[in-house]
């Protein structure tokens, strides 16, 4: 993938259909559980995207044979928590929070010592939330800012359940503690201030574990099996929010999304979207195992400013971004709440997207904990930066279709680790790139 990339604009109405690819946070669990089971668990719509990848070749290294049988198609041979070999070098997850995060969780409950790192901005994320709670439980980690950043050294052994109170409603969290919980002696409680994303649930469920639930709080009994069983991934709600926020501000667009994961712990940029006055509907609801899916049907609409906040954030984390491009187009005022964890994504979200879009035109003010966009903006072309960051690259991507004249996007490069087609479905769409 090319590091830069201009976009002419204003672009013709984007018409057609677009398959979405496989779900980014469903694909690393299909991987990173699978390798737990003691069988084959058979994956189709594997996201081939750079983070997912980083899952599969942290397991390889861990022993775990990952055979690809054809486009999206991964067979895991599942090894259990005790066929897991000590890896023989430092185990890299690229860019990806989601396999350092539940790695950590599983690492914790082996016999053997790991290091972990990964690039630049992942050993600038907070490890604390997943580091320290695991401490609790026994596990031994040591890494730099007294084991709160990688790279990390990891020596797994023998874990106690807790009760985990945590402060950020955050799936890898949850997700690295109820796995470290399925290793432990006794209970292992987690509880977080807002539902986030449950697919961990849901596949180990599938798997044949036992979960409680009460609302936000979940339990887990050590000592459980997880069992194979196939799973197929549905298409990603973060990379369909891309093409749902185009064909929504570009006048005389129609996109037929297929096979979109509507997991309501996801789909809040659809609730969102909708209260702006979008055009959406959702179709041949189905289920992927599972997992609920739908094809979503979009078309031009005029938008208008909302307010967001509280415990609709997990539910489109990712997505807000490019809902910030929605807004600063959209008729009236939007106020983001809130929203601090963007600051500890990929890049400092709130920052990188106020002061990109401003360049192009757009009247954004940055809170501590969000943003105020002031609708009605008529975009035109500039330079911008993505900060190495997919989900910056992409949204900056659209804005050029909406600005006048050119904008060039740099930091293209990191597109791959969510949406590796995202380029070559802008052009297929017709949009003017080079
Ligand atoms: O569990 C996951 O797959 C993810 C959880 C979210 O992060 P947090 O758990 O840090 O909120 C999200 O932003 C990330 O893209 C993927
Ligand atoms: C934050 C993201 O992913 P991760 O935390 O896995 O790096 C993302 O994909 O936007």
């Amino acid at each position: 993938m090319v590091e830069q990339i201009r976009v002419q604009g204003p672009s013709a109405g984007m018409k057609g259909e677009l398959m979405i690819p496989g779900d980014k946070s469903i694909s690393h669990r299909a991987v990173l559980l699978g390798a737990l089971t003691e069988g084959t668990v058979e994956i189709s719509g594997f996201l081939p995207g750079a983070d997912c990848l980083s899952s599969v070749s942290c397991l390889r290294q861990m022993g775990v044979e990952i055979e690809e049988t054809g486009p999206g198609a991964l067979k895991v041979h599942g090894r259990g928590w005790q066929g897991l070999k000590e890896p023989s070098d430092v185990l890299d997850v690229g860019n990806s929070g989601t396999t350092m995060r539940l790695l950590l969780g599983i690492l914790a409950g082996t016999d053997f010592f790991s290091v972990l790192t990964g690039d630049a901005s992942i050993r600038r994320r907070p490890m604390g939330r997943v580091t320290e709670p695991l401490q609790k439980m026994g596990a031994r980690i040591q890494g730099r800012s007294q084991g709160k950043l990688a790279p990390l050294a990891i020596q797994g052994g023998k874990l106690v359940g807790c009760q985990h109170l945590s402060a950020v409603a955050s799936a890898q969290v949850k997700s690295a503690l109820l796995l470290a919980g399925l290793r432990a002696e006794g209970k292992t409680e987690v509880q977080e201030p807002a539902v986030s994303r449950d697919h961990t649930e849901r596949m180990l469920r599938t798997f044949g574990v036992e979960i409680g639930q009460e609302g936000n709080r979940l339990w887990v009994e050590g000592g459980q099996k997880l069992q194979a069983a196939p799973v197929q991934v549905p298409g990603d709600i973060s990379s369909a929010a891309f093409w749902l926020v185009a064909a929504s501000i570009i006048p005389n667009s129609s996109l037929y999304l297929k096979q979109v994961g509507v997991n309501p712990t996801r789909t809040g940029i659809l609730d969102v979207l909708q209260a702006m006055g979008a055009r959406i509907q959702l179709m041949n609801y189905r289920r992927f195992g599972d997992e609920p899916v739908a094809d979503l049907l979009v078309e031009s609409a005029e938008l208008q400013g909302v307010e967001i906040g509280g415990e609709l954030i997990p539910r489109l984390i990712d997505e807000i971004p490019v809902l910030a491009l929605a807004a600063a187009v959209a008729r009236g005022r939007t106020i983001i709440r809130d929203a601090a964890e963007l600051r500890v994504k990929e890049s400092d979200r709130l920052a990188a997207i106020s002061r990109e879009l401003s360049k192009l035109g757009a009247t954004i003010e940055e809170m501590p904990d969000g943003l105020i966009i002031e609708g009605g903006a008529k975009l035109v072309g500039a330079r911008v930066e993505s900060y190495h960051d997919h989900r910056m690259a992409m949204t900056l991507l659209i804005a050029g279709l909406v600005a006048h004249g050119t904008t060039t996007v740099s930091g293209c490069e990191a597109i791959p680790v969510s949406y590796p087609d995202f380029v070559s479905s802008l052009q297929r769409l017709g949009a003017n790139l080079d």
